[in-house]
C-alpha cells in the first residue's frame, strides 16, 4: 500500500518529539492544512503511550508511528499486534531485525488491520540513521559507503515486502533506481536552507528531497522551534 500524498503540504509530516500530551494535541491543531500529518516518536510515545497518541489523534490528523521496532520476529509481531487498535497511518521498523523480522511485521500489520476493520498501516523499514555518516558505520562494523549500505537494505526491504524505507534525501535518486515503482520513502534528515542542522548528518532541502523523489518528509525542529510553526510548515509546502 504506497503512500499516495495529492499535494505538497500532504508530504510533510511534524516530528514532534515532545513529552507533553496537551502541548502536542495543541501544536497539532495549529499545524492542520498545513501539513499532511504528525510523526510522533520514541519520546513521546515511551512517555505519553497509547493516550498520549489518541490526544494528537482526536484532533483528526494523520498519524505516524515512529517507534522503529527492531527485535526477533515474534517480538516485533507481538509489538505491531499492541498498536494495531491506534491505527496509525504509516509505522517503522528497523531493517537490521532482518528478512525473517520484516516479512512478519508487514504480514501482521495487514491481517491485524484486516481482523479489527481498520486501514493498514504503510509499514516503512530503517535503513541507516540521518545522523549516522560512514565513519560511524565503520565504527559499528560495516565497511561498505553509506549509500551502498542503503541500497542494500532497501533492496531488501522490498523483497520482504514491506511498503517503503526510512532513509536520507541523499540515498532517494539510487534507492528509487533498485527498488519497485511504487516503494514509499519517507525522509527526514530536511534542512530548510539557513536551519540549523543539528543532530543530523545527511540533509538536503525540502525542495531537493522532494525533486529527488521522497514521498514523505518528516521534519521536526524547522517547524517545531519557529516563532511560528504553522507559519514556517506553509513556507515549506510553498517552496515545494
Ligand atoms: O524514523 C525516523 O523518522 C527518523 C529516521 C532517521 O534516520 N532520522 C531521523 O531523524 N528520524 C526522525 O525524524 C525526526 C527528525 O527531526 P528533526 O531533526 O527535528 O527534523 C526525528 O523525530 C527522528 O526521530
Amino acid at each position: 500500500m504506497p503512500f499516495e500524498p495529492k499535494t505538497p503540504a500532504e508530504r510533510i509530516f511534524c516530528a514532534l518529539d515532545t513529552t507533553d500530551p496537551a502541548a502536542a494535541a495543541a501544536l497539532a491543531a495549529k499545524l492542520k492544512g498545513t501539513v499532511g500529518g504528525i510523526k510522533l516518536g520514541l519520546e513521546y510515545y515511551c512517555s505519553t503511550g497509547a493516550d498520549g497518541f489518541k490526544a494528537v489523534a482526536q484532533t483528526g490528523m494523520p498519524i505516524f508511528l515512529d517507534l522503529k521496532f527492531h527485535d526477533i520476529p515474534n517480538t516485533v509481531a507481538g509489538a505491531i499486534r499492541a498498536v494495531a487498535p491506534l491505527a496509525p497511518k504509516i509505522l517503522t521498523i528497523h531493517t537490521q531485525g532482518g528478512p525473517e523480522m520484516m516479512r512478519r511485521a508487514a504480514a501482521t500489520a495487514a491481517e491485524e488491520a484486516a481482523r479489527l476493520g481498520v486501514e493498514r498501516p504503510v509499514v516503512v523499514a530503517v535503513t541507516i540513521l540521518t545522523s549516522l555518516d560512514g565513519r560511524d558505520l565503520n565504527a559499528i562494523g560495516v565497511d561498505h559507503a553509506v549509500d551502498d549500505q542503503v541500497v542494500r537494505l532497501a533492496a531488501l526491504a522490498d523483497e520482504c515486502g514491506v511498503d517503503g524505507i526510512v532513509c536520507s534525501p541523499k540515498e532517494i535518486r539510487l534507492v528509487r533506481a533498485a527498488t519497485r515503482e511504487d516503494f514509499t520513502l519517507v525522509v527526514p534528515g530536511i534542512r530548510p536552507a539557513g536551519s540549523a542542522v543539528g543532530d543530523q548528518k545527511r540533509v538536503m532541502t525540502p525542495k531537493e528531497a522532494v525533486d529527488a523523489g521522497a514521498s514523505v518528509l518528516v521534519i521536526g525542529r524547522p517547524i517545531t522551534e519557529a516563532a511560528d510553526p504553522a507559519a514556517a510548515a506553509k513556507a515549506i509546502a510553498a517552496s515545494l
